[in-house]
């Protein structure tokens, strides 16, 4: 199996807002991170993913099955992470870790209790008086204890400090060790995924831009600079996000190559970080 997760012509409409037409084919044993600004439908598409919203056009396929016939074995093979506390608030960690336990076949409680010392989590307090990255580290915990193929996360990293957001990238990096797994996660925050993403999906007002590894995104995007009398109809079409002042302007082009050999040493030709890209797509090509 080539694709861990397919998502073919996928949409999915609400008011005032429309996934588009969406075909997304995450790599198997692989980081992908999900990036795209607030609205943009992240959220909607893991939904999606995970068959707690059904699309009104097109197929969702994980580990090459569709949930209609295959939704419980699919599930247990699924750890998932969600950014609001999903579970009923008001129980503890005891009680939410035997009902987890029960409906996962490969449950390893040991496995649990190692998480769980990891990140420093009570097992007699109730979840509602957790911190909000307490309450991501038990999410996880409990994801990562039933041995997942796949773990799918939203914002895993939004609630935590800087030092556990670093232990939990450096988590995820151990568990990459074994290449059956892969990871599928969506975070507003692009240096984490610098760090250890191998592929980024993007998605900007309900529409896939690109699916790429990051060596791929680095080869093909730059931040240009140059003065604005370079710019004209036919040259402007290799850019994005074109910022003009003054002093000249900047633009994001995903056709690093070409602007390299159009106007040679008349532009400074920067790496462009996911920020970049995310911060002068925003408006679109
Ligand atoms: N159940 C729903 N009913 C109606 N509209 C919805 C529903 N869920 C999401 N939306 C709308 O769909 C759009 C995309 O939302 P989504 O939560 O997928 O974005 P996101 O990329 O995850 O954003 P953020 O980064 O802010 O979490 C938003 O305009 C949101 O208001």
């Amino acid at each position: 199996m080539e694709h861990i997760i397919e998502l073919n012509n996928v949409s999915k409409q609400f008011k005032g807002f429309k996934l588009e037409n969406v075909n997304l084919k995450v790599k198997q044993g692989y980081i992908t991170g999900f990036i795209g600004a607030n609205g943009a439908g992240k959220s909607t598409t893991i939904k999606l993913i995970m068959n707690l919203l059904r699309p009104d056009t097109g197929e969702v396929k994980v580990f090459g099955k569709d949930y209609a016939s295959h939704e419980k074995w699919m599930k247990q093979q699924i750890g998932f992470v969600y950014d609001a506390n999903v579970y009923y608030e008001g129980l503890k960690l005891s009680v939410i870790r035997k009902i987890i336990a029960n409906a996962y076949d490969d449950w390893d409680d040991t496995l649990f209790e190692r998480y769980r010392d990891m990140f420093e989590l009570p097992l007699n307090r109730p979840i509602k008086l957790f911190s909000k990255g307490m309450q991501m580290k038990a999410s996880l915990a409990l994801a990562l204890a039933h041995q997942p193929k796949l773990l799918i996360m939203d914002e895993p990293t939004a609630g935590l400090d800087p030092i556990a957001r670093r232990e939990l990238l450096e988590l995820l990096q151990q568990l990459m060790m074994d290449e059956e797994k892969s990871i599928f996660f969506s975070s507003h925050i692009t240096t984490d995924l610098d760090r250890i993403a191998d592929y980024i999906a993007f998605i900007r007002q309900g529409k896939l831009e690109f699916y790429s590894s990051i060596e791929d995104i680095k080869e093909q995007f730059a931040v240009v600079k140059g003065d604005t009398a370079l710019l004209d109809r036919d040259t402007r079409s290799f850019f994005s996000g074109i910022r003009e002042t003054d002093a000249g302007f900047q633009a994001l082009t995903s056709e690093r190559v070409e602007v390299e050999h159009l106007f040679q040493h008349d532009v400074i030709i920067e790496p462009a970080s996911l920020e970049d890209i995310m911060y002068y797509m925003k408006g679109g090509k």
